[in-house]
């Protein structure tokens, strides 16, 4: 079965893995820790006990049976005596069996005697919360209904024990034998000693687990018994002349010298006046210490009647013989006792281990990038205030969905939806509604509204009479044939069908704080509410690590950053988001702006709600090429606050949200005029530990749709481009997702392979089933991932066929466009429509 296939199946084990481990693994991890605790339950009885047992290891000769049965009867006369059992390997006292004319049950009473003196002994010390201990381990102390919760948390282990040796060798690496094997030691690596020491102990746990469920239900009792039993057992004799009362001193002389050295003995006296007299013994060089032979005495003379041997069973019979010694581990002798109690110790870190992963996946699961959240106030019907939005990075998104919230805050019924999410028809339910667009590719609506956007505009049906609108069309100038193609399409088909604009459409040119201002004013004063501006505020992060990736290259400078939170803020994303970095300028670059206008670089001024100087002030905002003299008190800060912000520059996360912050892999860019604002100051001139000003923003075209995580992927991507595909690759890695493809490019191989150690160590362990290097200037391999790509089309097929979801990173020139046009020669464009319409191909470009 090829690795994407093995994927798909694997899906349904896993959640069942976890599930039970979940549910069960509480009573679990109570069942293990006792049954460890009881593992050496003899030996620490015997110690705690030391002071009232030490004289039972003297030399001196013991009491025969018979001996022992007169001093207690005597000291006791309305007891019958029924049992005797004492061990000879250890010092313990003679445990006595016996009725009283009181005595119900079955098993009658117990007591314990000293071997020396018949008299009696209690081994009072850890008795009784052993007892306690036991009792929990078969049935959590709770009678037949804390048996069966026990009993079907065994069944439990086993199929834990089951899906979790599918799930990892389903997640092996390639290479021999390492998957028995962590990985790395770490905290950070719960799931690898999960995994891993889980597998060493799975014999153990399918070998307790399926001898315990002995005891906890009568049919598995009876299918063993059925199945293994031999039904062959030695005649058990009855006497032809009634022995009235058993002559123990006889019995004793026959079989003393075969008693000598036996671990154990234990002495049944008959019940009935034709039975013999039963013997078990646990001969010094037994299989394990619980396989007994037995003998049938004659209770007069002594006489040997027949005898079951262990070593004379059946291997079946042996089997059944030896469940306890099996549960135990003492089968195997005190190793195997001591292997046994460990396992049961382990438990509780397989549970926590567990539930670790567990959280830490429903955590990547849900943490969001921060979004005002809409609480659901529309009232069905026409009435509320249709909130839609259409987004391929995030901003459309974000801003929707804060003026949404802003209006709901100020009293407003609104009801929030993605553009592609609503059919025609649907917009014909409501009277008022906000658009909130943003164009992509050439002119294109964001993926998630293609289909929306080929149904809608163009058509004129239905008709929207009813409809009042605004709407918000964000772009970028730089496509000049194509700026906010999809809004102004948009605009044109509402009034094609009827509705009315409430405003001139907004268009928002590279997320222009300026016309973003305007958006939200108006729709205050139209709906009457305080305020309507509702974006979050910028963090202040701070520059932890910065290392350059490509050290001469032919390229610019590519850098890795590593930015934490200042002030132990929270930060929460997912794979796929992106951060908006507020760029500064360098600060000789404002003192020679300053010094060139003549102005006071410590002249105090008030900005983002501080007090600071002009001249810190400035390294935020745009400069004019010249600052109009400034006279009068206030006159600095009224320039300043007039002065634009920079604008914010978006970076993929590069990494998986671990709490160490975000990584982002940053090219300096290079143009004309020298090199690019932002890129400049992240790569070469903030110092470490410069303050960064920062917002996290999800991005809905990148991020992983809800089947994806169980899909394969593939990741294609060129230069920087590796830091969102590097941020699911994580992810996935992480969750035990191997069904990964990576097809790379950039532009030599020596200089230019951005993270290969970390890429190389997962196609080492299996983690990343294919790999394929583009490198454009390398003499054997010049290509470009859209050629690597059309390489493997016979794989591309395979790997769509089975569901894999495909997510491209890095240039919007050539790259995407040329992969778009592979795909679509290989799979067909139709293919590719349904796959973009299903969100299977996702898109991080730029
Ligand atoms: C690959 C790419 C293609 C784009 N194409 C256009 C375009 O054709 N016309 C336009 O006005 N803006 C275009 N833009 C700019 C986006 O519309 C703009 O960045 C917008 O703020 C993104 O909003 P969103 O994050 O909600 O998707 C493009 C941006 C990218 C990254």
């Amino acid at each position: 079965m090829s690795l994407v296939r093995r994927m798909r199946a694997f899906s349904p084990i896993f959640q069942l893995h976890w599930f039970l481990g979940i549910t069960a693994g509480t009573v679990l991890v109570v069942v293990g820790v006792t049954g460890g605790l009881m593992s050496f339950q003899q030996d620490i009885l015997e110690w705690l006990n030391t002071d009232t047992t030490r004289h039972l290891q003297s030399d001196q000769p013991r009491l025969p049976p018979q001996e022992l049965v007169a001093r207690y009867r005597s000291a006791n006369p309305d007891h019958s005596i029924s049992s005797l059992y004492w061990r000879q390997d250890r010092p313990y006292p003679v445990l006595l069996g016996y009725r009283t004319p009181e005595t119900t049950g079955r098993r009658g009473e117990r007591t314990l005697i000293d071997p020396f003196t018949a008299e009696p002994m209690g081994l009072v010390r850890g008795q009784w919360t052993f007892g306690l201990i036991h009792q929990i381990h078969r049935w959590l102390a709770a009678g037949d209904t804390g048996k069966f919760i026990v009993g079907v948390s065994t069944i439990t282990l086993i199929i834990l024990s089951v899906t979790g040796l599918y799930i990892r060798w389903q997640r092996r690496p390639r290479q021999g034998w390492r998957w028995l094997w962590p990985r790395a030691l770490g905290g950070k690596l719960a799931g690898e000693w999960h995994a891993v020491l889980g597998l060493w102990a799975l014999l153990i746990y399918l070998l307790a687990s399926l001898t315990g469920l002995w005891w906890s239900f009568d049919w598995y009792r009876d299918g063993a018994r059925a199945l293994f039993a031999s039904g062959a057992h030695a005649p058990h004799p009855t006497l032809a002349t009634p022995v009235s009362s058993p002559d123990l001193a006889r019995v004793w002389a026959q079989i003393e010298p075969e008693m000598a050295d036996a671990q154990s003995v234990a002495i049944r006296l008959p019940r009935q006046p034709d039975a013999p007299v039963e013997i078990h013994y646990v001969p010094a060089d037994a299989l394990h210490e619980y396989a007994d032979d037995e003998l049938f005495v004659h209770p007069a003379t002594g006489a040997i009647l027949g005898a079951d041997r262990f070593d004379d069973k059946s291997a079946g019979d042996k089997l059944l013989a030896s469940v306890y010694a099996l549960h135990m581990g003492a089968f195997f002798g005190t190793p195997g006792i001591v292997i046994v109690m460990i396992a049961s110790f382990a438990m509780p870190l397989f549970f926590v281990t567990g539930l670790l992963l567990y959280l830490r996946r429903r955590r990547m699961k849900r943490r969001v990038a921060p979004a005002p959240q809409l609480a659901d106030n529309a009232p069905a019907g026409t009435d509320a205030l249709l909130v839609a939005y259409a987004s391929q990075s995030g901003l459309a998104e974000r801003i929707a969905s804060g003026t949404a919230v802003a209006l709901q805050q100020g009293g407003v019924a609104v009801r929030m939806a993605a553009l592609g999410d609503l059919t025609p028809t649907c917009l014909g339910s409501h009277r008022q509604a906000l658009f909130v667009v943003s164009t992509h590719g050439e002119g294109d609506a964001p993926v998630a509204a293609r289909h929306f956007d080929r149904h809608f505009c163009g058509t004129g049906e239905p008709r929207l009479e009813q409809l009042d609108y605004a709407l918000l069309a964000l772009g970028d100038t730089d496509y000049a044939d194509s700026y906010c193609a999809f809004g102004r399409r948009l605009d044109r088909a509402l009034r094609e069908r009827g509705a009315r604009a409430l405003l001139t459409p907004i268009e928002v040119d590279k997320a222009d704080e300026t016309a973003l201002d305007h958006w939200h004013a108006v729709l205050a004063h139209q709906f009457g509410v305080a305020s309507v501006k509702a974006e979050p505020a910028f963090a202040r992060w701070r520059l932890a690590e910065r290392r350059i990736l490509n050290p001469e290259s032919l390229g610019g400078p590519t850098a890795w950053l590593r930015l934490v939170p200042g002030n132990g803020d929270e930060a929460a994303w997912q794979a796929g988001d992106v951060v908006e970095i507020r760029p500064r300028h360098a600060p000789q670059l404002i003192d020679n702006w300053l010094a060139a206008n003549d102005l006071d670089p410590v002249t105090p001024v008030v900005a983002h709600e501080t007090a600071t100087t002009l001249g810190a002030a400035l390294a935020d905002r745009q400069l004019p090429d010249t600052a109009a003299p400034l006279a009068g008190n206030n006159a600095s800060q009224a320039w300043l606050d007039d002065r634009p912000t920079l604008a914010a520059r978006d970076y993929s996360i590069a990494n998986v949200d671990t709490g160490n912050g975000v990584e982002l892999v940053v090219r300096l860019a290079r143009h004309d005029g020298g090199t690019g604002l932002a890129s400049s100051w992240l790569v070469e001139q903030a110092p470490l530990d410069a303050p960064i000003d920062l917002r996290l923003r999800a991005n809905p075209g990148f991020r992983a749709n809800s089947d994806a995580d169980a899909a394969p992927a593939l990741f294609i991507g060129n230069g920087t481009g590796i830091a969102g595909l590097r941020g699911h690759l994580q992810a996935r890695v992480r969750a035990g997702q191997h069904a990964n493809w990576l097809i790379f490019g950039e532009r030599e191989r020596a200089r230019d392979f951005y993270f290969q150690d970390e890429i190389n160590a997962w196609q080492a362990d299996g983690a990343l089933a294919h790999l394929d290097l583009a490198f454009s200037r390398d003499a054997d391999n010049g290509r470009y991932v859209q050629t690597a790509l059309a390489a493997q089309a016979e794989r591309l097929r395979e790997w769509v066929a089975a569901g894999a979801t495909i997510f491209v990173c890095g240039s919007h020139a050539g790259m995407a466009p040329g992969v778009t046009s592979v795909l679509v020669e290989i799979l067909g464009a139709e293919a590719v429509e349904a796959m973009n319409d299903a969100q299977r191909i996702r898109m991080d470009v730029y």
